[in-house]
């Protein structure tokens, strides 16, 4: 008897005890639904839904980490009017920006909304920088603007991201811009008129290397001069070994999953260790605009402001090197890869893209290989080919992916929710060119988002009814030179196509990638027969792996031949 009542004795303890286990969660639940209610009765949710494929423990981490198909794909389907979805990543959550207003509030606004996660994952993991360096920049709260930012206090000798980034786009001056594009377009031509390819067809098991080699060495040469890659010849190979395992070092994952990845950054930090030694010799004050040693006046000027900083060692202002010839050349070469893939693949493009480029020839011979030079071009005419224009820009449309990450250093305001401060927000600029109701809204459009279609950004083309509205009749009156047919209509276009970014951190290689596309097919493609040795329709799938970080490359090889075109009958 005693042992039952002291048996119910327990049994009655351990049911309060439970229910008062069970009762304080309840509570917790309770009040945590009526503030929510009350919340959203008031418009005031605290946070954005939250994206689909969120698993237990880990949210999204996997669809991050592992399924870069279906995170585009998650991007893309997201709504824009929804404006604002939630990720959820180990200790943090990241808020995915898909409204185009405010995509365009946050890239405007870098007062509030701050580059540092960027430069962190550019610095701490993709090149491994030691901690002292990551320690200069994020103390560096001065912003990037010739004036600091009011609430900083960091003397101007010790703005290290305004300085590295004022002599790293030294590039854009006009004077050096010019002298870029000016030995940018030697070094083609000099491929054009040495290489072995004659009047017979050649083939080749891949377009995408191919035309990476001549793109890689004309561009690098132009920018740090021939002296790098004459060094260092297997720089070329391990910049793309690099650019493979980038996805990888951005993630932060530990080095045992994938060694060679900090083996090949080490060899390519190497290299342009070598190269610094005997070509960063001058001060950038006895230095012409581009000179054979150290190439274009930004080599130098970089060099000048790391010497200010004592953190910043050899390795280091290496590494820096580095990062500069990786973003001046695997985007754009990857894009212009696609242009020329795409453009080549349809014989009615191809065909007025030919039209068009004869427009802007200023030598009269047609080309040929024993009796003339190849053609040249008026470039700044060249970058302004409507159709030409339009298929660069579907390009990007089509294959562009960056996510963009800022972090808020105070709360705000942003659409229908408040941010606090610190919170990591994210675009896309993927899923703004693949959002079919952006793009069309009506739904009256035959061309699909995910399919390519040149002409997509030219208006008052045969295609599309000419734009008659009072602007567009203004512009034409004002435009005198192209006074009639199709005109390029891919600009301004906000958050709808941002291949480039926008605002303050807009690229500066912007223009220079367009003149790389452009003249490099023009020249190419004027110079040389090219035919791609696939079924009509097919193209190379995506290397899905690269979703995020840049131009995607493709994962299939293209064949193709090419000779060079045949004397003109005269
Ligand atoms: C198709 C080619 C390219 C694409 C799609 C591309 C894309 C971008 C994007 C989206 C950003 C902005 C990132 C942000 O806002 O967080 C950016 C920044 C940058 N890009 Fe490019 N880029 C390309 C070519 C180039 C080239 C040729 C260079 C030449 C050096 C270059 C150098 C840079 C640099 C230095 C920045 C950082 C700017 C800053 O610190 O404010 N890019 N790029």
């Amino acid at each position: 008897m005693t042992a039952l009542i002291f048996s119910a004795a327990i049994e009655s303890m351990r049911l309060s005890l439970l229910s008062s286990a069970l009762a304080l969660p309840m509570l917790y639940l309770f009040v945590f639904n009526a503030v929510r209610a009350f919340q959203r009765l008031r418009g005031e949710e605290t946070k954005p839904l939250l994206a689909p494929h969120s698993m237990p423990l880990i949210g999204h981490v996997q669809l991050f980490l592992a399924q870069p198909a279906k995170l585009a794909s998650v991007f893309s389907a997201a709504e824009h009017s929804k404006q604002i979805f939630r990720f959820k990543l180990p200790f943090a959550s990241l808020w995915f920006v898909k409204g185009p207003s405010q995509i365009v509030q946050i890239m405007s606004d870098s007062k509030t909304f701050d580059f540092e996660p960027m430069k962190n994952i550019a610095l701490q993991r993709i090149l491994g920088l030691p901690g002292r360096i990551i320690d200069l920049a994020n103390r560096d709260d001065s912003g990037v603007g010739r004036k600091p930012l009011p609430a900083s206090n960091i003397p101007h000798g010790r703005r290290f991201n305004y300085l590295e980034r004022k002599t790293t786009k030294d590039f854009t001056r006009p004077a050096s811009h010019a002298a870029f594009v000016d030995k940018f377009e030697a070094n083609l031509y000099d491929w054009v008129e040495k290489s072995a390819i004659g009047d017979e067809w050649v083939s080749y098991p891949d377009l995408y290397p191919f035309i990476r080699t001549i793109l890689f060495r004309a561009t690098t040469d132009a920018f740090y001069g021939p002296q790098l890659l004459k060094s260092s010849p297997y720089l070329e190979e391990d910049i793309w070994k690099f650019d493979v395992n980038v996805p990888f070092l951005a993630k932060g994952l530990p080095g045992f999953l994938n060694r060679s990845a900090k083996r090949v950054r080490h060899r390519c930090t190497q290299a342009f260790r070598m190269w610094r030694v005997s070509a960063l010799q001058e001060t950038a004050e006895q230095l012409p605009e581009w000179n054979e040693k150290s190439g274009l006046k930004t080599t130098t000027l970089r060099k000048e402001v790391f010497e200010q900083f004592e953190e910043w060692d050899d390795t280091s202002c290496a590494a820096s090197d580095l990062a500069v010839l990786f973003g001046l050349t695997s985007n754009s070469i990857r894009a212009s890869f696609w242009f020329f893939l795409e453009t080549l693949r349809s014989p009615d493009l191809a065909g007025d893209a030919a039209r068009e480029i004869s427009s802007v020839i200023t030598t009269s011979e047609t080309y040929n290989s024993t009796d003339t030079a190849p053609p040249r071009f008026d470039i700044k005419l060249l970058v302004r080919l409507p159709l030409l224009q339009s298929l660069f820009a579907e390009t990007l449309r089509m294959y562009v992916s960056v996510m963009i990450v800022r972090t808020t250093r105070q709360s705000c305001k942003l659409g229908d929710w408040v941010v606090q401060k610190d919170q990591k927000v994210m675009m896309c600029n993927y899923a703004q060119h693949m959002d079919e109701k952006l793009w069309n809204q009506d739904g009256s459009s035959p061309h699909a988002l995910d399919a390519f279609w040149g002409r997509r950004f030219l208006s008052g083309s045969e295609t599309e009814k000419p734009d008659s509205s009072p602007v567009a009749q203004m512009e034409a009156l004002a435009d005198q030179s192209t006074p009639t047919g199709p005109r390029f209509a891919g600009e301004g276009l906000g958050a709808k196509f941002f291949p480039f970014g926008m605002g303050e951190r807009v690229c500066p290689g912007r223009h220079f990638s367009k003149i790389q596309s452009l003249l490099a097919y023009a020249l190419i493609s004027e110079s040389f027969d090219m035919e791609l040795l696939v079924e009509d329709g097919w193209r190379p799938r995506v290397d899905w792996n690269h979703f995020g970080y840049g131009t995607l490359p493709p994962a299939m090889s293209t064949p193709f031949r090419i000779r060079r075109k045949a004397a003109a009958v005269v």
